[in-house]
């Protein structure tokens, strides 16, 4: 069963938020997918929010552009820890996405990643780790994946020296 929920605002959002999806199936990880709206679909996302630790959800990611205000309203009606990844929008490059989801009042938080779509890789990153934390199986896989990271680095050096 899935323990990570990811949702978005949009489909217009999917480019951005499937970089989380693949990191986490390159680790192995289970995670659902649905695209709720703190605006369209207000009473959905509620239930969404309400009902995620029922299913057996540990965790919610949330992708949002512009008035980003899905991952704070759902932060706001479940006790899991949110993870806001701020959608590059068109008018103004996703600052204010940015800035809807990292400037969450005292009591609510949303632990909110970069803009785009390295803050959606790093928000399945940090989805796997909080799992991680509890389940040493995932905290090998993630060593292994800093491992690889660490080879990339190697090879990038090589290429270097042969410029
Ligand atoms: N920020 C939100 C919310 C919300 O916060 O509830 N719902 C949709 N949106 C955003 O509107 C942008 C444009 O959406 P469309 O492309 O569907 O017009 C998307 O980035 C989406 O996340």
């Amino acid at each position: 069963m899935a323990e990570i929920g990811i949702i978005m605002g949009s489909i217009s959002d999917w480019s951005t938020i499937k970089e989380a999806c693949t990191v986490l199936d390159d680790l192995g990880l289970d995670y659902e997918t649905e695209i709720i709206s703190a605006h369209r679909t207000p009473e959905d996302m509620f239930t969404y929010a309400e009902e995620a630790r029922g299913r057996g959800l540990k965790m919610i990611i949330a992708g949002a552009g512009g008035a980003a205000h899905l991952p704070g309203m759902v932060a706001a009606k479940t006790t899991l820890p949110v993870i806001g990844v701020p959608v590059q929008s068109k008018a103004l490059d996703g600052l204010d996405s940015l800035l809807s989801i990292v400037q969450m009042p005292g009591g609510v938080p949303v632990a909110t990643v970069a803009i785009g779509t390295a803050g959606a890789k790093n928000a399945g990153i940090l989805a796997a780790e909080m799992l991680g934390a509890f389940d040493d199986k995932i905290a090998e896989r993630l060593a292994d994946y800093r491992k690889q990271m660490k080879g990339k680095v190697s090879q990038m050096r090589r290429e270097l020296r042969e410029q």
